[in-house]
């Protein structure tokens, strides 16, 4: 395979939302059979639940075997009245509003998020900021675009130069949203469904202040409102009705990402967004684009279940990294949606956190949690032997997460500095017994690949490539460490390094004789490594089954890998038959 096809995943958030009442059909109405009938732990006692029922043509695209009900502590969210297996698909709806990113504008279609065909897309020839894959896409989008298309003339009329660019893709997410729900009209289901999402209002943080009155701002000078009346004709009758659809969108709006992970924008969908958070979630939200919908529904969005899930269990999906470390993960969840996490990852006092750890000083094996200040008495849980060199860790993590913070900033603005700070800051964390999970090394790790993959040289060499072979070793073995088998992000992670070993070795090792004995060598070179390939991809492909839906095949990159898995059993068919021929060739009692 070549380099080109190479792409990094990043961790988005996601969540979700149902209702109905049918206990035993599964949402392709087949029977289930499996050991799931049985309750499981963690199910909260039904007692606490109230089910919710709505006006008919509510939330349609739930299946009937799922329940809205309203939990005291969660408010409303999604119970599921049958067993579901890992990787059955639940939900599949399409996005209510989508928008590309700015960057992203004029390599995606922005009607069905395609991206760019070789051939060149259309482009909008009234705002110039809208691509498309062909007229049909075109028209697909134009009841909504003809409203953002003059928005935006006017956005670049005004502009005080002619290098703005439009304006975010929250802002016009937001804008497609109220234009789609001024469309449907007030008493529609579309109108209810988006009034019926949670707004925070009421409890909004100071902290929260500023994004909501830039969003707000921005909304109003988009749409071109300038009169209380303009703004009534939105539904917008109040400076308190605005705050509200603000945080409507703020704590309900999905990452939209491409079958990779990449991020590509943002979408809201009023039925999705019904499911509420765990760390430790048992499903996720994913945009295939496998199905075989027409492009009319795309962005297609689909909640998938990573691991089985019980007859009346809570469907429940992350929003934020569940690979960052609980105070961060607390305080994302405080800044945009307003609540405590209380889930067993977060509440647990179990050992230490793969996300929080050390080795042993001692190297027994064991782990130690990290130190949270100088005055920290950190110990083995094996061994029960002493860290010593508290301060030492305490700068490696201040330094690690700051030059994380700071090559983050850089990657896409300085691109040398960005890979510096990575490279230099790897070392230094792993020297001082941070383990491959724990952050910020996992991050410093993640960022670094996708920094070696976007910078292969052309043509490529051995070394770039085995280094991004080893850096995309430990970050599956760092996310492994933490994420459920099934996670998609775990899946991209272990299709990304099974790619990369399947890619043809620049300049293999001529003799194995030659160099350190190949046990000792990663990766490895010749037939060991196609091997490893080929198993890595196996068991990528086995994620992703999960990940990104049987249904789907495990999305588009489920597909891609299923092909490759067939050309490589092909080359090492052809390989070991070489090697038979070269054995059985070679005349008895002559090495070679
Ligand atoms: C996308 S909505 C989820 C649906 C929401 N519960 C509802 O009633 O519409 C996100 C909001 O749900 C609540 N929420 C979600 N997960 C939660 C959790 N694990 N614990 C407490 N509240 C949660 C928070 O108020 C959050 O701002």
């Amino acid at each position: 395979m070549s380099f080109s096809d190479l792409k990094s995943a990043r961790n988005n958030k996601s969540y979700v939302k149902s209702s109905v009442n049918c206990p035993t059909s599964s949402t392709s109405g087949e029977p289930v059979e499996s050991g799931l009938e049985q309750n499981a732990e963690n199910v909260e006692p039904k007692a606490t639940q109230d089910r919710l029922s709505f006006e008919e043509g509510m939330y349609s695209s739930l299946p009937s075997s799922v329940e809205i009900r309203r939990s005291t502590s969660n408010g409303r969210g999604i119970w599921t009245l049958r067993p579901i297996r890992a990787g059955e698909s639940i939900i599949v709806t399409k996005a209510f509003a989508a928008s590309l990113s700015n960057q992203n504008l004029p390599s995606y279609c922005s009607s069905c998020f395609a991206p760019a065909d070789p051939n060149g897309m259309q482009r909008c020839t009234k705002c110039r900021a809208a691509y498309y894959c062909d007229s049909i896409c075109q028209t697909n989008d134009w009841a909504i675009h003809k409203h953002e298309c003059s928005s935006l003339q006017q956005w670049f009329q005004a502009a005080p130069s002619k290098d703005i660019l439009p304006p975010s893709d929250a802002v016009r997410c937001l804008s497609r949203m109220v234009w789609k729900r001024q469309r449907k009209g007030p008493g529609s289901v579309q109108a209810k469904e988006i009034a019926n999402m949670q707004s925070n209002r009421s409890s909004l943080k100071p902290s929260a202040y500023e994004t909501h009155t830039y969003l707000a701002h921005s909304l109003v000078q988009f749409l071109g409102l300038t009169n209380p009346a303009e703004m009534a004709e939105y539904g917008l009758a109040s400076a308190a009705d605005l705050v509200d659809l603000i945080s409507r969108f703020v704590t309900n709006t999905f990452s939209v990402t491409d079958p990779a992970l990449t991020a590509l924008g943002a979408a809201v969908s009023p039925v999705i967004a019904l499911i509420n958070h765990s760390c430790e979630p048992n499903a996720a939200v994913i945009f295939p684009r496998a199905t075989a919908d027409s492009k009319s529904q795309e962005p297609s969005m689909q909640v998938i279940a990573i691991r089985d899930i019980y007859p009346q269990e809570e469907i429940l999906t992350s929003y934020i990294d569940t690979t960052l470390p609980t105070d961060l993960r607390q305080a994302a969840l405080q800044e945009t949606y307003n609540f405590t996490c209380t889930c067993s990852l977060c509440t647990s006092s179990a050992d230490p956190d793969p996300r929080q750890a050390m080795n042993c000083p001692k190297n027994c094996g064991g782990l130690c949690p990290l130190p949270l200040d100088e005055d920290s008495l950190i110990r083995c849980i094996k061994c029960n032997a002493l860290v010593k060199s508290v301060d030492a860790m305490l700068d490696a993590l201040r330094v690690g997460q700051e030059g994380l913070d700071k090559a983050t900033k850089l990657q896409n603005i300085d691109f040398a500095k960005s890979i510096q700070l990575t490279s230099n800051l790897m070392p230094i964390l792993t020297s001082a017994g941070l383990i491959p999970s724990s952050h910020p090394l996992l991050g410093l790790s993640r960022l670094h690949q996708s920094l070696l993959t976007a910078s292969f040289p052309s043509p490529p060499t051995q070394d770039h490539l085995d280094e991004t072979i080893r850096t995309a070793t430990k970050n599956v073995a760092g996310l492994g460490a933490i994420l459920h088998e099934g996670h998609p992000v775990l899946a991209i992670a272990v299709a990304e390094l099974g790619k990369l070993l399947a890619v043809d070795e620049p300049s293999p090792r001529a003799n194995p004789n030659v160099g350190p004995p190949a046990q000792m060598m990663y990766p490895p070179s010749g037939f060991p490594r196609l091997k490893l390939a080929y198993e890595t991809l196996l068991r990528a492909r086995k994620m992703l089954l999960i990940g990104f839906g049987v249904v789907n095949e495990g999305g588009e990159v489920g597909k891609g890998i299923r092909e490759m898995i067939v050309g490589l059993e092909k080359e090492m068919d052809v390989f070991s038959q070489g090697v038979r021929n070269v054995v059985e060739d070679t005349p008895k009692g002559k090495k070679r």
